[in-house]
């Protein structure tokens, strides 16, 4: 069944299954679900904010949504910005704070443009479901009876559509816009077309900040008795880059490599207690270079002019830890950004690893490449001479 069927379906029995509906259309939410079934679940879906409350981060773009809800106006909205930031999550909440969860199956569209991207979906599903009237009378308590009155149609992933299909997109939006709004949601806006944008109020969803992050892992860590070191909180908050689903996918899969499994020979005895996650486990499983490889890395490259044994060390660590050069280049990058060096030491060193980092997302030689990155750390070494620089 498609999602425009499934939205319209009032009938429809379905199986329990996360965010669909039960026959008497009640929207079925991770609380509804058997606690067996709420286990199994990847804590991004377990944990999704149920509410706009439940958001974390991004203040003034909630509090602007607020304001739009509590005045009932309410325009056509695109969220743009990196993975992981609450794009999707947000809408969803604002759809429930609107419709509540019984009204929602009705009123809101759901569409993946990245899977349905052509302009069939666009003419049909959207037009078709845009264009049948509202039959409803929406739940009182809700309280938001002026702005119930509308459907929603969330577009996720708008910038994979074809551009033909965004040409059909603004004509449907302009004939609509008397009982429809549109959520367009994004990674990208350069792929989107400049008349689409011109008709969305648009949110950019910067990446998380570190605080953000934290929160929501604290609490996840708290609900689901992870055993964790703070230091290793620490560096999971910092690895995912502002990416929440980033870190609770990689918390979520220490966490399942921690557990001890049911010996085969007695599976009914009780299980030892897991494994506290540390440092390692969580360098490990994102598959970053730990920090004391990245320091060796970079003292041998600021304290050796012997180009060849840089190269030898860089390589048996890649060798013996699995290390890819792009990953290396990063987190050397942002070493080599903390030291006290004369500025055309830093240009040098800028300009080469931007330069290589390019040249590898390219296809360029990991080996060649990785020589070229011993070129340019050396080669800015030797514009400062004898003085050399100070390691602390
Ligand atoms: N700001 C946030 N507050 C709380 N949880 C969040 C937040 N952002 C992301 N998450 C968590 O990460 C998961 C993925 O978020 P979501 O789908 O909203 O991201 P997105 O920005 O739409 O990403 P994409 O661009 O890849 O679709 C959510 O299920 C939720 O668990």
């Amino acid at each position: 069944m498609s999602d425009y069927e499934d939205a319209m379906d009032v009938d429809a029995p379905k199986d329990v299954q996360f965010g669909s509906d039960n026959a008497a259309g009640k929207k079925r939410t991770v609380a509804d679900l058997p606690v067996e079934a709420q286990d199994n679940l990847p804590w991004v879906e377990k944990y999704r904010p149920e509410s706009l409350d439940d958001v974390s981060g991004h203040q003034d773009i909630l509090a602007t949504i607020n304001r739009f809800v509590e005045a009932k106006r309410f325009p056509h909205l695109l969220l743009y910005g990196p993975p992981g930031t609450g794009k999707t999550s947000t809408v969803l909440a604002l759809a429930r704070r609107i419709y509540g969860n019984k009204n929602m199956r009705q009123m809101v569209l759901e569409l993946n443009a990245s899977d349905d991207r052509g302009i069939d979906v666009v003419r049909e599903q959207i037009k078709t479901f845009a264009s049948t009237k509202q039959i409803f009378s929406m739940a009182p308590q809700t309280g938001n009876e002026g702005l119930a009155g509308f459907k929603l149609i969330i577009l996720d992933e708008a910038d994979a559509m074809t551009s033909t299909a965004q040409m059909a997109l603004r004509r449907i939006m302009e004939r609509y816009t008397a009982n429809t709004r549109f959520c367009i949601i994004a990674n990208y806006t350069h792929k989107l077309s400049p008349a689409l944008l011109s008709r969305c109020t648009r949110f950019r969803f910067s990446p998380l900040k570190e605080a953000d992050i934290r929160t929501i892992v604290d609490q996840v860590v708290e609900k689901e008795g992870v055993k964790i070191q703070p230091e290793a909180v620490g560096s999971l908050v910092t690895l995912s880059k502002g990416d929440m689903r980033r870190a609770l996918n990689v918390l979520q899969a220490c966490h399942a490599s921690s557990k001890p499994l049911p010996m085969r020979d007695a599976p009914n005895a009780p299980l030892p207690e897991p494994e506290t996650i540390t440092n390692t486990t969580i360098y490990d499983c994102i598959a970053a270079p730990h920090p004391s490889d990245i320091q060796e890395i970079m003292t041998t490259l600021l304290t050796t002019s012997d180009v060849t044994s840089c190269l030898n060390t860089i390589n048996t660590l890649k060798a013996t830890k699995g290390l890819a050069l792009a990953d290396i280049l990063s987190a050397l990058a942002d070493q080599l950004q903390t030291l006290e060096v004369p500025a055309h030491t830093r240009i040098t060193w800028l300009e080469g690893l931007a330069e290589i980092e390019w040249r590898l997302s390219g296809g360029g030689s990991e080996a060649v490449q990785t020589g070229g990155l011993v070129g340019v750390v050396r080669g800015g070494c030797e514009l400062m001479g004898e003085k050399g620089v100070a390691l602390t």
